[in-house]
């Protein structure tokens, strides 16, 4: 595989290393970027900015690189039977998105849960799923039901939760200008949708506190 192939190899289980660049996007993206430098009325020729076409490139290949990624691939590299039939939570797992309205970033945290049926999945391959989405261009929405989709059609568990709490640079910089508002999205599906004491239980664990 080439150096600038690499953002787009396809490993075994759905992985990507980010520690590389498809320098022919690079290079297309950047040209573009030096347009806009100036048609913003900066002068794309001082010292500070020679490089930043390549760096904006760079930045955005990196901030979208889920596209390259294969979520269901990613579950599937790490499942185990296992005889546990209770509610598996992880909570609290970093998000950092971009808004596919504004290209802006959103950015919060992640709450999932699901309850085995026969299979569980290595623990850190659901925030390597949840990365694996939100690193496109999206919606709060979209990107919490993708999460949940994946795993119940993956690893068809009795239920999935997900709840993701989010803020939106697009919201706070710029526009309606709110700084503290937070969205919060949820998806459910199985025993969270049908039994209302399993759902509670998984609000109530995402609200406690370790401490
Ligand atoms: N539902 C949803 N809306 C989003 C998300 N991210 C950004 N938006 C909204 O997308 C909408 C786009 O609305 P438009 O009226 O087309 O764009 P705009 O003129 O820039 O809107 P303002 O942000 O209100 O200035 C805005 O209301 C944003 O707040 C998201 O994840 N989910
Ligand atoms: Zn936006």
């Amino acid at each position: 595989m080439s150096n600038k192939d690499v953002l787009k190899g396809e490993s075994r289980d759905g992985y990507v290393k980010i520690d590389r660049y498809n320098e022919d996007k690079i290079e297309a993206v950047a040209a573009h970027y030096k347009d806009i430098l100036g048609q913003l009325g900066e002068n794309p020729a001082r010292e500070g900015l020679l490089k930043t076409p390549e760096r904006v490139a760079k930045a955005l290949q990196y901030l979208t690189h889920g596209y390259d990624l294969k979520p269901d691939e990613i579950l599937k590299s790490a499942m185990f039977e296992e005889d546990y039939s209770q509610m598996v939570v992880v909570k609290d797992i970093e998000v950092y998105s971009m808004c596919e309205h504004h290209m802006l970033p959103f950015f919060g945290k992640a709450h999932i849960a699901y309850i085995p049926n026969g299979h569980i999945v290595g623990l850190s391959k659901i925030p390597r799923v949840v990365d694996a989405f939100a690193r496109r261009l999206q919606v709060q929405e979209r990107l919490t039901n993708e999460i949940r989709d994946c795993i119940q059609n993956t690893l068809s568990p009795m239920g999935v939760a997900v709840v993701m709490e989010c803020r939106h640079l697009c919201m706070s910089m710029r526009g309606v200008q709110k700084q503290n508002s937070v969205t919060t999205t949820s998806a459910f599906t199985g025993t969270f949708l049908s039994n209302d004491k399993t759902r509670s239980e998984f609000l109530r664990l995402i609200t406690a506190s370790l401490d």
